[in-house]
Order: structure tokens, then sequence, then C-alpha cells
């Protein structure tokens, strides 16, 4: 036995499912603080938290910048985010200071697919609207031109970013009889023949497609990508779907797409900020779904996040391989 203060110090910033502590307290090599809450740690707790840490294990809530380095000091060696969004940590910054970043891809792919898969179902099949009718007495009788939407069948959807979620996206897509997918992003991918993805220029994609489905990383490339000139490309009969970073999508300019009826419908899964506040005017339309983030909220996914993370931070603090180590 360790005696206490030989542990490793460990900040984590929020309550997490119990199969990522379970393997922090076997390890045993670890004396764990915590933000011991389902709501964020509030900066001043984190600035507190994490000094003197040699490990951090955050989520994509937490702003991890310089201040918090500093707040941590000299000892910190790994970051750990819950996550495989990893936007909300100042790389650089972290890189420049010789800390090891782990996150969790591939564990969240199907349930963030399969997310996207619902919300771009709901949304262009108008489900909550639909929903909303049944509840409150808007349902008079069947009508023929009555709650209709898009269909994916025979359809072309552009998919922004094929890389994991995207690809898993693409072939979620198939079987619904999907003509033609295109997809745009910085490079062509190998693996878009599995699912007859045509590389394509962006201004292609936005001009041709019926759906749109985003799923590329928030970088300064990406922030903003979504603006006027990108919703006035678009189809007017068009579905625009986000799951990936609210910040890619310039909220004003998608409010004004669909208010004129520049495009048919929006569903994004991701907002900025978050939460929306629930004065926000996209929250007005019936032709825009808005999810809380829920993307890999799937019953045993979050477990398997927080089992990685806390592998990953184990890696990072003894210098031994993390399973999900960020290259960088
Ligand atoms: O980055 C992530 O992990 C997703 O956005 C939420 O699971």
């Amino acid at each position: 036995m360790k005696a206490v203060g030989e542990l490793m110090k460990v900040f984590i910033t929020r309550r997490i499912p119990q199969e990522g502590m379970k393997i922090l307290t076997a390890a045993g090599v670890c004396e764990v603080s915590q933000w011991d809450s389902d709501e964020p740690v509030p900066r001043t707790e984190l600035l507190r938290g994490v000094q003197g840490a040699q490990g951090l294990l955050c989520l994509l809530t937490d702003k991890i910048d310089a201040e918090v380095l500093d707040a941590a000091g000299p000892n910190l060696k790994v970051i750990s985010t819950m996550s495989v969004g990893f936007d909300h940590l100042a790389v650089d910054e972290i890189k420049k200071r010789g800390i090891r970043v782990g996150y969790t891809p591939d564990v969240l792919t199907d349930a963030t697919a399969e997310l996207t898969m619902a919300l771009l179902l709901a949304t262009a099949r108008r489900i909550p609207e639909g929903v909303e009718e049944v509840k409150n007495g808007g349902w008079s009788s069947w009508k023929p031109l009555w709650l209709c939407g898009p269909g994916l069948s025979g359809s072309t959807v552009g998919i922004i970013g094929l890389g994991r979620i995207g690809m898993a996206i693409a072939q979620r897509l198939m079987p619904f009889g999907v003509k033609r997918l295109l997809y745009s992003g910085r490079t062509a991918k190998a693996h878009a023949a599995e699912v007859n993805g045509e590389f394509v220029p962006m201004e292609t994609l936005v001009s041709e497609s019926d759906f749109i489905v985003v799923t590329c990383s928030l970088t300064p490339e990406t922030q903003g990508l979504c603006n006027k000139a990108f919703f006035s490309k678009m189809k007017k009969t068009a579905v625009f779907i986000n799951s990936s970073r609210g910040a890619v999508v310039n909220q004003e300019d998608l409010y004004e797409a669909l208010s004129s009826g520049q495009i048919a419908a929006a569903g994004l899964d991701v907002t900025t900020p978050e939460p929306l506040p629930t004065s926000h005017p996209l929250l007005t339309l019936k032709n825009c779904v808005v999810l809380p983030h829920i993307g890999s909220a799937e019953n045993s996914t979050r477990g398997v996040m927080s089992a990685l993370a806390a592998r990953n931070l184990l890696g990072g603090l003894q210098g031994s391989d993390m399973p999900s180590e960020l290259s960088f």
C-alpha cells in the first residue's frame, strides 16, 4: 500500500459514470478530488481544484486554457477529456507545456450517428410538430396536405466532414435509398468508397444536397462556416442538420434562412451557447428542432466514455500508453 502522500493528485470536474471512478479507485495510484455535481464546475472551483494536480479529467463544458494550466502549475502531466471533441482545450498552450491529452473517439460514434439519424428524420418529417398538434388539439382529421416533409429515398445527402461519425451516418443512410452521397472536407477519404461517397467542393455539396449533415470538428477553419452565404446557396426544400459543434453555424443567419423560407428546416443537437436560452429566436420556429446536445446520451455509451477517460488519465499519470491519446 502506498502512503497517501505518494499518490498522484487528480481533479475531476464533474460527477461521472461509475465505470471510470471504479477504474481510478482500483488502480490505487491517485488521490481524487472531484466537483461532485451534475452541473458544471464553477470557474473559481475549477481554478482551485486543479491546483497542484498531476492529472485533470474534464468535460467539454470546461474551458481549459492558460489560466487553468497556470493554476494547475508545473506538475500537470495529463488532461483527459471525456469527449471526442477537444475544441474546449487550448491545444497549443497544452502542447507548449508538454502535457499529454486523452480523448474518447470511437466509443460514441454509433450513439451519435443514431441520434443524428433520429434528428434528421424528426426534422424532415416534422415529428415534434406532429406530436405538438396531437397534444394541443390541432389534429382535426387526416389531411392530404398536412405535415408533409421530404423523405430520404432518392435524395442527395451532403455530409460535411466524413470522419468516424460522418461515416457511421453515411452507413445508416444507405438502406434508406439515398441516391447520391456527397461529402466535403480537407481531403478525399479512401473509406468513402464503402458508401459510394463523392468528394465534391463545398459549393457543390451546399447547392446540390437535399439534406446537409454537419459532423466536422470545430476548428478556426470551420467556425461560422454555415453562414448567410452558405444558406443562400442551399435548395429552398433542403434540410440542415448539425451534430458537431454549435459554433460551426452562424445562428442569426440560420434564423434568417429558416424564417424567410430560404431553407426548409433545421435540426440542431448543438448550439451556441449551450444551453440555448429559452428566449432564443430559433426556439420560436416550427421548422427548427433543437436538442440539448444528447448525441452520445445512449445508455451504455457514457459509461464506456468514462472508462476510457479514466484509462487515458492513468496512462498519462504513469507515463505509459494511453488508449486514445491525442496526437498534436
Ligand atoms: O465531443 C463529444 O464527446 C460529444 O459532443 C458529446 O459526447
